[in-house]
């Protein structure tokens, strides 16, 4: 084991841009260091995707084959970069977990009650023998029940309810049918925080209110393909789908798409791995039980069955998504099992603030064009959200959420991140005005790149980068780098760290990506526990000598290769002597001091692929890391 604790501010060293088939993965280099030495804070980043000032200074290279490839690769990596950015910012959809509460039932509706006239949804006396009670798996018996309740589920084209199995596979329930135990209904209070961080992304000016809509079985080929929901209320501004598991099942992933850019919810693979889980821990349980009779253990008493902690924690999970009306979505095929969902139209009350640029017209589009002006602020909301995963105050009123944001932005990281923000605005405005901005930041986009690298990776020395890229959803490593060549810093004959000139750098930096390419993180797996590395060549001349044992038997095949483009040079930050300190255990416990790399390594999903997850968490990490 190996550990680490770094103080961030100490830490910087480089910075670099790897492209790994589908992800790209901005790398920010660090030196781990014991002896407290500064060395961030770049002034001369080589990241420079932004101001005018810098493309001034580089013009004079732009002749250079080196700057034009450079070029091109950067212009590619901030594209993609961006389209990230871009949907981080103004997000169409979110999605989160919630437990089910104890007494959370469905209940059918008699189709005789119903029908009598004075009966409102309330009143109606429901019979014990329809009703489904969730929070663990649906007997077969009990799924038979259920289907035979529903009916092949319709779509509406042109206004009018269409069946045909080829547009959709499922079986459905209109909410005259069914209504949901209290423990369930969207409106009460421990179901608020779901529609109060639908508010938050979505509709930040507004209240939101859910209607019941639908409830939906999918079973093995149940589908939906793309489509748009039709709107059911003229202040119907999207559709929450809560997904409550009764079975175990794969495939059926609702994949929402806005301008080209997919979102997955894949909540199949959850329920399904816990079940396989439960039932590994069966067999061992009962490997167990066969040994333990043969060496007369205790013999369990048959029927008295035991249902695993990690079975009940799954049917104990709604999973929940939200969208915008205008987004089309689709349910891929379910390949097994049964994939349940209840569906709501999402209604917009108020506007909670009049805002100046008030719409009538709530969907993904407008709102992504509020965004883009600079009008509507993600970073309030994430605040919010920051709010309440730090415990701070459990919000019940407008004052209280007042004070506790009054001294949560007193924090110096929070005023950061404000300056964050205007940052992201001065791009806006720079990119609406590219005459009259002074900044002159290429685009939005290259802004927004910008404002990461250099005010919270390269000036913070990291942290508060860590932290934002956590905010905005991406999802950050930080990585020890073992065995960068030194040769490429060190002087052969003085064994000095060499110092490059300007021009050099170049020439350093066309060199780098091909160096790296050479490189590859390694997941290892030891005791259940991943230990995550960006490994150099060299590292495997050490594991053929045996001599570090933690990583000699992982197998190559459980090797990543990656491609790397750096975004900023070590140069500058080389003279730092960089060591961490590793126990061995050999036939003595001796502490061993190696010289190593680090590095943030910040994964940024691609566009053109289906994996592009969901976002919003918020993490603010400790920073003592490599446990
Ligand atoms: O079941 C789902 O996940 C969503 C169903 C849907 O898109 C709909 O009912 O319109
Ligand atoms: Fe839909």
């Amino acid at each position: 084991m190996f550990c680490v604790v770094a103080n961030f501010g100490f830490l910087l060293i480089l910075c670099c841009l790897i492209e790994v088939c589908d992800y790209f993965h901005l790398i920010l280099f660090l030196g781990l260091s014991r002896k407290n030495k500064f060395f961030g804070g770049s002034q001369d980043s080589s990241f420079q995707y932004g101001s005018e000032k810098k493309q001034k200074e580089t013009s004079s290279r732009e002749g250079t084959k080196e700057f034009q490839k450079k070029k091109t690769n950067n212009d590619t990596h901030v594209n993609a970069i961006g389209k990230y950015l871009d949907h981080l910012l103004h997000p169409f959809t979110c999605g989160g977990k919630c437990s089910i509460l104890p007494d959370s039932y469905l209940s059918l509706i008699d189709k005789g009650e119903r029908k009598s006239e004075s009966a409102t949804r309330k009143e109606t006396v429901v019979k014990k023998s329809h009703s489904f009670i969730f929070g663990s798996e649906f007997s077969a018996t009990e799924l038979q029940q259920l289907k035979d309740q529903l009916e092949v589920a319709s779509y509406a084209f042109k206004n009018e309810p269409q069946k045909n199995l080829d547009y959709r596979n499922a079986l459905n329930l209109g909410n005259e049918h069914f209504c949901l135990s209290h423990a369930l209904d969207i409106n009460n209070e421990q179901m608020y925080p779901i529609i109060d961080w639908i508010r938050r992304i979505l509709v930040p000016m507004h209240n939101v209110n859910a209607q019941l809509y639908k409830l939906n079985l999918y079973s093995e080929n149940g589908f939906f393909k793309g489509h748009v929901d039709t709107p059911r209320d003229g202040k119907m501004f999207g559709t929450l789908v809560l997904c409550i598991p009764i079975d175990s099942f794969q495939g059926g992933e609702l994949v929402v798409t806005h301008n080209g850019t997919k979102v997955v919810y894949d909540w199949a693979s959850d329920i399904s791995k816990a079940v396989v889980e439960q039932s590994n821990q069966k067999r061992k349980e009962k490997k167990k039980k066969k040994i333990g009779l043969e060496l007369g253990g205790k013999k369990e008493v048959p029927g008295n069955t035991v249902v695993s902690k990690e079975k009940r924690q799954v049917y104990n999970e709604i999973h929940w998504c939200a969208f915008y009306g205008d987004c089309t979505h689709e349910i891929l095929p379910v390949k097994s099992g049964n994939r349940l969902t209840i569906t709501f139209n999402l209604i917009a009350i108020g506007p909670k603030i009049v805002p100046e640029h008030r719409s009538d017209k709530m969907d993904a589009n407008n709102y992504e064009q509020f965004a883009k002006q600079g009008k509507v602020s993600p970073f309030y909301e994430l605040q919010l959200q920051t709010l309440e995963m730090m415990q701070l105050k459990s919000i019940t009123n407008k004052k209280e959420e007042q004070a506790a944001l009054d001294k949560f932005t007193q924090q110096k990281e929070i005023q950061k991140i404000h300056e964050f923000s205007k940052i992201v605005h001065l791009g806006v405005e720079a990119k609406n005005n590219p005459s009259k901005s002074e900044n002159g930041f290429e685009n939005f986009r290259n802004c927004l790149i910008q404002a990461l690298v250099d005010e919270f990776f390269l000036s913070d020395g990291g942290k508060l980068g860590v932290c934002l890229c956590k905010e905005i959803g991406l999802e950050v490593n930080i990585l020890p780098v073992y065995y960068v060549d030194r040769s490429d810093i060190e002087d052969e004959e003085t064994g000095e760290i060499k110092t490059i000139s300007e021009n050099d750098q170049l020439i350093q930096l066309k060199k780098f990506p091909e160096h790296a390419s050479d490189q590859y993180i390694q997941r290892t797996e030891d005791d259940d526990e991943f230990r995550y590395g960006l490994y150099v060549d060299e590292e495997q001349k050490i594991n053929s000598e045996g001599t570090k044992s933690h990583n000699s038997d992982f197998s190559p095949a459980s090797r990543q290769r990656y491609h790397l483009l750096w975004c900023n040079d070590r140069i500058n930050h080389a003279k730092v002597q960089t060591e961490v300190a590793s126990a061995s255990y050999g036939n003595e416990f001796s502490i061993d001091a190696e010289y190593v790399w680090a590095a943030i390594v910040i994964k940024i999903p691609s566009f053109e692929k289906e994996n592009v997850r969901g976002i919003f968490g918020w993490s603010l990490i400790n920073i003592s890391f490599y446990p």
